[in-house]
C-alpha cells in the first residue's frame, strides 16, 4: 500500500520504528503533521563570518572548505564521533558531529559548504560542533529552523519533508476558493507549504508563513463557530421575562453601575430564551462582577431554578457564598456552600437539600460536581475564572443540568481580539466602568533600600484604622520558599510591623484554617495579611487600603494587576508598594508600566506585547487547540480578517457541506476534536 499523507509517519522511506518514535515526540505522527511541523524560524546563511572572527561559545555561520575527513570514532556508550578538518583562509575549524555518520558522509574533501553551529575552543584550537550545513553553490541561502529533538536533526528532517511534500504533490488540495485567495490576498496552500519548508526567497517564506497563519486563524474561528451554533440547537430552561430584578437590584447596598445594569439586563435576556446562554462576564478587578452575578441567581431563583456557582480556590468559594448570602438571602433565596474540605456530615446534608430543591444557590469548588451531588433543576452554571478550570470540570457541570445556561466570570482582562479567540463560542458582557468614588491605585516601585520607608507608610495607614497586605511570591510552593515566606512574617511581626496584629496566609495551610484566618482579616481583627498569591483572585475586603509588593519581579503584570486589585475596592485612597532590587530593562518597563496605568486592559496588552500571547492561549487549559503558525500578539490584522472571512463562509454555508468547501471542512476537524464539529 503506497504511502498516503495520514500513514503512520513511520512509513516513511528512512524513518522507521525508532526515528518514528523520536518523530512522535515531537507531535508528528504522519506525513501530514510533518509537513505542518512549521519551522519556528530561518537561518540565513548570508550572514556568514570568518573562522577567525566567530564569536566563541555562540552559534556562528561559517563558509568552511573541508580539506581532511577523518574516520569514525566510536566510543564508550555507543557514541561515533566523525571529526573533519576545514578552513576558510582565515584560520583551520574542526568539524565534529555526533552519532550521525550518515549526515557526516554527504561531506566531500576539496567542497565548500555555508555551516551554521555552536563555536567552541580558543584562538589556538577552534571546533564547531554538529553543524547544519548546506552546500556553498545553493541557490537559496535560508533553511528553515526546526523544533528538534535528541536524534532528530534538520538535515533529516528535511529529507523527510521532501518526500511527505511529495505524497502532497501528487494529490494537491486546496482549502480555499480562487475567490477568497484573491480577496485576502494569499499564496495557494500547495505553494505556501512547499516555501515554508524550502523558500525561494526571505519574501517566499513570509509570504507562505501568512497563508498558512491566516489559516490556522481561519479554522479556528470556524470550529468556535460551529461550536457555538451547536450548543445553540440544545434547548435550556426559558425562564419568565416578567420576573422582575429591580426588586432586587433596589435592595443593594450601591446603585449599579450602568455597565452593570446593561450586563445584568443581557444575561436576563438570555435567560428568557431557550437556546442556552453561553456568556462571558469580563470586567476589571473591582468592577463589580458578583453582583451581576448574584442579580443572575435572584432571577433563577424567582424563576423555580436552581444555580450553582464554581470558583477555582476555597477561598474565593467561601467569599462568593458570603457575598451571595448577603445579597441574595434577604429576598428568601436560600444559598449554600459545598467545598471539599467540610465533614461529610455537613457535605451530606448540603447534598442531600440541593437533591430536594430545599437550595437555590450552591456555592463552591469542583466539588459541586461531583458525581454525588444530584440537582432537583439546575438552571444556571456560572463558573469564576473559566481558564483556571479543565476543560472535562466544566463540561460536567454542564452535564448537571439538562442544558443549563451558563456564564463565565473573568477578572482577567484579555485584549478583545485575544478573548474572541479564548472565548469565541461565548457572547460577551464588559464591564469597563468601575463604581462610582473608586480612586486608582497610587502605585510606586521602590528598590529594597526604601523597604522601611515603605513600612512607614504602611504604618501610617494603619493607623488610619485601614488594613494592608504584604506579598511575598512563593512560586514553587516549595518547602524553602515556604520557609522564607514564613521567616520573613516573623521576622516582619518583629520588626517593621511590631506592634500590630499580622498574620500568615499560603497555599500550603489547611482549608480551614486559611478560612479563619481570612474571616479574622475581613472582620478587621488581624490588620496586616502576609500572605502569598493566594490572594489574587477574587478577594474583596474593602478596608485594605494598601499593598506591598515584594520581589515584585517575579510576577508578570497581568498578574501584578490581579494582585493590586485586592486594595482600591472601597472608597478609601489607596497605594500598593512594588519592591525590587532588579534593574533588567524588561523589569524596570514592567514597573513603569504599574505605576503609570491603573487600566487593566492596557495592562493585559502590554503583557501580551512583552511575553507573548503563550501564558493567555499556550496552555490546554482552555482546551482549545494551540496555534503552531499565527502569533496573535503581531498577527491582529490578519487575526480581523480571518475573522470576516471565517463569517462570511459560514453565513453561505453554515455547517461547511458545500463541495467547494469539504476540504476545509476536514482541517478544521483535523485541528478540533472530531466530536465536536463533527
Ligand atoms: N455599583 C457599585 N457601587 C459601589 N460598590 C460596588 C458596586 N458594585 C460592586 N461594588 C463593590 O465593589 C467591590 C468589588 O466587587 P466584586 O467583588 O463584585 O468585584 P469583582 O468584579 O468580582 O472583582 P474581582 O475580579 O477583583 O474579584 C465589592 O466590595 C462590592 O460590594
Amino acid at each position: 500500500m503506497p504511502t498516503t499523507l495520514f500513514s503512520d509517519i513511520e512509513y516513511l522511506k528512512g524513518v522507521g520504528k525508532a526515528r518514528g518514535e523520536k518523530y512522535r515526540k515531537l507531535g508528528v505522527t504522519s506525513p501530514y503533521e510533518l509537513i505542518y511541523h512549521i519551522p519556528r524560524d530561518y537561518l540565513d546563511f548570508r550572514t556568514h563570518v570568518p573562522v577567525a572572527g566567530a564569536v566563541l561559545n555562540e552559534y556562528n555561520v561559517l563558509k568552511l572548505t573541508v580539506f581532511r575527513k577523518m574516520p569514525p570514532q566510536r566510543i564508550k556508550g555507543g557514541l561515533v564521533i566523525c571529526k573533519a578538518a576545514a578552513s576558510d583562509g582565515t584560520d583551520d575549524i574542526l568539524i565534529v558531529v555526533y552519532n550521525n555518520v550518515y549526515g557526516f558522509q554527504a561531506l566531500r574533501e576539496g567542497e565548500t559548504y555555508y555551516m551554521y553551529g555552536k563555536v567552541s575552543g580558543n584562538f589556538l584550537r577552534k571546533e564547531i560542533s554538529s553543524p547544519v550545513y548546506i552546500k556553498a553553490d545553493e541557490q537559496v541561502l535560508i533553511q528553515p529552523k526546526y523544533h528538534l529533538t535528541q536524534g532528530l536533526s534538520v538535515n533529516m528532517i528535511r529529507a523527510n519533508m521532501q518526500q511527505a511534500l511529495e505524497i502532497m504533490r501528487r494529490e494537491p488540495f486546496e482549502t480555499l476558493s480562487p475567490d477568497i485567495l484573491r480577496k485576502y490576498d494569499l499564496a495557494p496552500l500547495m505553494w505556501s507549504l512547499e516555501n515554508i519548508h524550502f523558500p525561494e526567497s526571505e519574501l517566499a517564506a513570509e509570504t507562505a508563513r501568512r497563508r498558512l497563519a491566516f489559516d490556522e486563524l481561519l479554522k479556528l474561528q470556524i470550529g468556535m463557530s460551529i461550536m457555538k451554533s451547536r450548543s445553540r440547537r440544545s434547548t435550556a430552561y426559558k425562564m419568565d421575562p416578567s420576573v422582575d430584578t429591580d426588586e432586587f437590584t433596589k435592595g443593594l447596598p450601591f446603585e449599579l453601575t450602568d455597565d452593570q445594569k446593561k450586563a445584568v439586563d443581557e444575561i436576563v435576556s438570555d435567560l428568557c430564551s431557550s437556546v442556552p446562554m453561553n456568556r462571558l462576564l469580563q470586567g476589571d478587578v473591582g468592577s463589580g462582577k458578583t453582583a451581576v452575578a448574584a442579580a443572575a441567581c435572584y432571577f433563577a431563583s424567582k424563576n423555580g431554578v436552581q444555580s450553582a456557582l464554581m470558583a477555582p480556590t476555597e477561598i474565593l468559594a467561601v467569599q462568593h457564598f458570603k457575598t451571595l448570602s448577603g445579597f441574595l438571602e434577604p429576598f428568601g433565596v436560600r444559598v449554600s456552600l459545598l467545598t471539599g474540605s467540610m465533614t461529610a456530615k455537613k457535605k451530606a446534608s448540603v447534598r442531600e437539600g440541593i437533591e430536594a430543591g430545599e437550595i437555590d444557590v450552591v456555592v463552591g469548588t469542583h466539588a459541586i460536581i461531583q458525581k454525588d451531588v444530584e440537582y432537583r433543576s439546575l438552571g444556571l452554571v456560572i463558573t469564576d475564572e473559566q481558564h483556571r478550570f479543565g476543560v472535562a470540570q466544566r463540561a460536567a457541570l454542564a452535564e448537571k443540568g439538562d442544558y443549563p445556561h451558563k456564564l463565565v466570570m473573568s477578572a482577567t482582562p484579555i485584549p478583545r481580539t485575544l478573548a474572541l479567540i479564548i472565548y469565541g463560542d461565548l457572547d460577551i458582557s464588559a464591564i469597563t466602568q468601575l463604581p462610582k468614588g473608586r480612586k486608582p491605585v497610587k502605585t510606586y516601585a521602590v528598590t529594597g533600600k526604601l523597604r522601611s520607608r515603605a513600612f512607614g507608610f504602611v504604618r501610617e495607614r494603619l493607623d488610619e484604622g485601614r488594613q494592608a497586605y504584604v506579598v511575598c511570591p512563593m512560586i514553587e510552593e516549595s518547602e524553602s520558599e515556604l520557609f522564607a515566606v514564613k521567616t520573613y512574617a516573623e521576622n516582619a511581626a518583629k520588626g517593621d510591623l511590631k506592634g500590630y496584629t499580622t498574620a500568615l496566609l499560603h497555599g500550603k495551610m489547611r482549608a480551614a484554617e486559611k478560612d479563619k484566618t481570612m474571616q479574622l482579616f475581613r472582620d478587621g481583627e488581624i490588620q496586616v495579611l502576609i500572605c502569598t498569591t493566594v490572594v489574587e483572585v477574587g478577594v474583596d475586603v474593602p478596608n485594605a487600603a494598601v499593598m506591598v509588593i515584594e520581589n515584585a519581579e517575579r510576577f508578570g503584570l497581568s498578574q501584578l494587576h490581579q494582585l493590586r486589585g485586592r486594595v482600591g475596592r472601597g472608597g478609601f485612597e489607596s497605594s500598593c508598594i512594588l519592591i525590587t532590587d532588579n534593574t533588567t530593562d524588561d523589569c524596570v518597563k514592567r514597573m513603569k508600566i504599574m505605576s503609570s496605568t491603573s487600566d487593566g486592559f492596557k495592562i493585559s496588552e502590554e503583557d501580551l506585547k512583552m511575553r507573548g500571547p503563550g501564558d493567555f492561549f499556550g496552555n490546554a487549559q482552555h482546551g482549545l487547540p494551540p496555534l503552531k503558525i499565527a502569533d496573535i500578539a503581531c498577527n491582529m490584522e490578519l487575526m480581523n480578517r480571518a475573522q470576516v472571512c471565517a463569517k462570511e463562509l459560514l453565513e453561505d454555508d453554515p455547517l461547511l457541506e458545500k463541495p467547494q468547501n469539504r476540504a476545509l471542512k476536514m482541517d478544521v476537524m483535523r485541528l478540533f476534536s472530531k466530536d465536536i464539529i463533527g
